[in-house]
């Protein structure tokens, strides 16, 4: 059954005013992210990028019409593909574009490359009416996303994700930062872009093991705050895997309209609202810290640690098996891992002890009752963690 005949989804075109449009996905559509003065669109498409279009430009004329300077700040592997289209979509928007390559890979995600980007950006005369262009995954928006919070105390800045991940979370919601090495994301800071602009087109050269694994994040929606995204995603998961057009943009179009409702909510993660988008991520780090980063990639150790937190759930009563049970078919018909037989306890706890959730030095966790709903959760006794983390060795 077609998302849209169960779960009517509003999105409005090109504005960011909540009008609601038939239920059939148009071929470009926007979705608002309400933050008052700090709102924007996000503008999902496919194929829209190509510069005869003309829509990129439109929507850079809206918001940052003033702009006449741009960085590009792009992931190496895709510089010549997407970063190449996105400069001849804004031919003519910008008098000037100046393009700085970063290397692939979490590594990136460091002091030494913020500190690069920083001095590039000197180089280029960028100014507080530039604008940062970030051309890539979750990595490059992260860290693209922090440069043009900090330089100059602050640019405006464009996301244009090419991962399905980055498509479906990380773009969204104005987290930026870097990694130290004893833990994800713990340099940073809210910093909105000004627009998202996903062309599905991208996905086109995305290798298997990165695709599935922005699955994990599309699952936790699901998981989190939409019990009929889940039914949905159940139904067409093998769809979605063999990436066939519909089913990937009603993916990509629920899950970004899932973040922006939640964001909408608890843009910086004050009242808890927020931290539900961390389901599974007190674990998830942990794994990526202590397998190195890069090894395991962020959405499969997102699948491991939801796996993890779902255990831990059903050990503290809080959910029934099938809950479980229901989380790991989807994860295991997404291709995700369930497992890491790495997982050493010992070294997980130190690590999960510097999460951004702990209070007061206590650890707090985001865990299921339902499909669809999920609690932040205190006083969790270690020995019920341990438990959780050794049943998914
Ligand atoms: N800010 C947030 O809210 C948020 C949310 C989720 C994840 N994250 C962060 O995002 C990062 C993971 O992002 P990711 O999964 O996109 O990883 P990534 O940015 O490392 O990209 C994955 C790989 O795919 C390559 N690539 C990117 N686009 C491509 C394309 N179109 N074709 C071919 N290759 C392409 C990259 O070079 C890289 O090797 C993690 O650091 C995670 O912590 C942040
Ligand atoms: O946007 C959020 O909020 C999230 O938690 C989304 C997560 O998928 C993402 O991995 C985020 O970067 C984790 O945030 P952190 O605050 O735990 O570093
Ligand atoms: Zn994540």
């Amino acid at each position: 059954m077609p998302i849209s005949a169960s779960v009517p989804i509003h999105l409005t075109r090109c504005s960011i005013s909540a009008v609601t449009v038939p239920p059939r996905l148009e071929s470009q559509l926007t979705i608002p992210v309400d933050l008052g003065d700090r709102s924007y669109p996000i503008v999902i498409g496919s194929g829209h990028t190509a510069a005869e279009n003309d829509g990129l430009k439109s929507h850079f004329a809206q918001t940052l019409g003033d702009a006449s300077h741009g960085v590009m700040i792009v992931d190496k592997a895709v510089s010549q593909t997407a970063g190449t289209s996105i400069q001849a979509a804004l031919n003519g928007s910008l008098d000037r574009i100046d393009v700085i390559e970063v290397a692939s890979g979490e590594g990136s995600k460091s002091i030494d490359q913020l500190a690069s980007l920083w001095n590039q950006l000197l180089e280029a005369g960028t100014d507080r009416r530039s604008v940062v262009i970030a051309v890539g995954g979750g990595v490059i928006g992260d860290l693209a996303g922090f440069a043009a919070a900090t330089f100059t105390r602050g640019l405006r800045f464009v996301q244009v994700p090419t991962t399905l991940l980055a498509m479906v979370d990380s773009s969204v919601g104005g987290k930026t930062g870097i990694n130290l090495p004893g833990g994800k994301n713990l340099v940073g800071s809210f910093w909105q872009p000004h627009l998202v602009w996903i062309d599905t087109d991208f996905l086109n050269t995305l290798p298997d093991r990165e695709y599935i694994s922005g699955l994990g994040e599309v699952i936790k929606y699901g998981v989190i705050e939409d019990a009929d995204f889940f039914d949905y995603l159940d139904q067409n998961i093998e769809a979605i895997i063999q990436r066939q057009p519909e089913p990937v943009q009603q993916a990509v179009a629920k899950s970004c309209q899932s973040k922006a409702r939640v964001v909408a909510e608890d843009e910086r993660e004050t009242t808890g609202r927020r931290a539900i988008l961390n389901y599974g991520h007190t674990f998830a780090h942990a794994i990526e810290v202590n397998a190195g980063y890069g090894v395991m990639l962020h959405g499969e150790a997102v699948s491991i640690g939801m796996q993890m937190a779902a255990r831990l759930a059903l050990d503290l009563g809080l959910c029934d098996s099938q809950l479980l049970d229901r989380q790991t078919r989807l994860l295991e018909a997404a291709q995700l891992p369930l497992t890491w037989a790495d997982a050493d306890v010992d070294a997980m706890i130190p690590v999960m002890a510097r999460d951004k959730k702990v209070e007061h030095g206590k650890l707090r966790f985001v865990l299921p009752d339902r499909i669809g709903h999920v609690d932040l959760v205190g006083d969790v006794p270690v020995e019920k963690v341990r438990t959780a983390i050794n049943a998914c060795r």
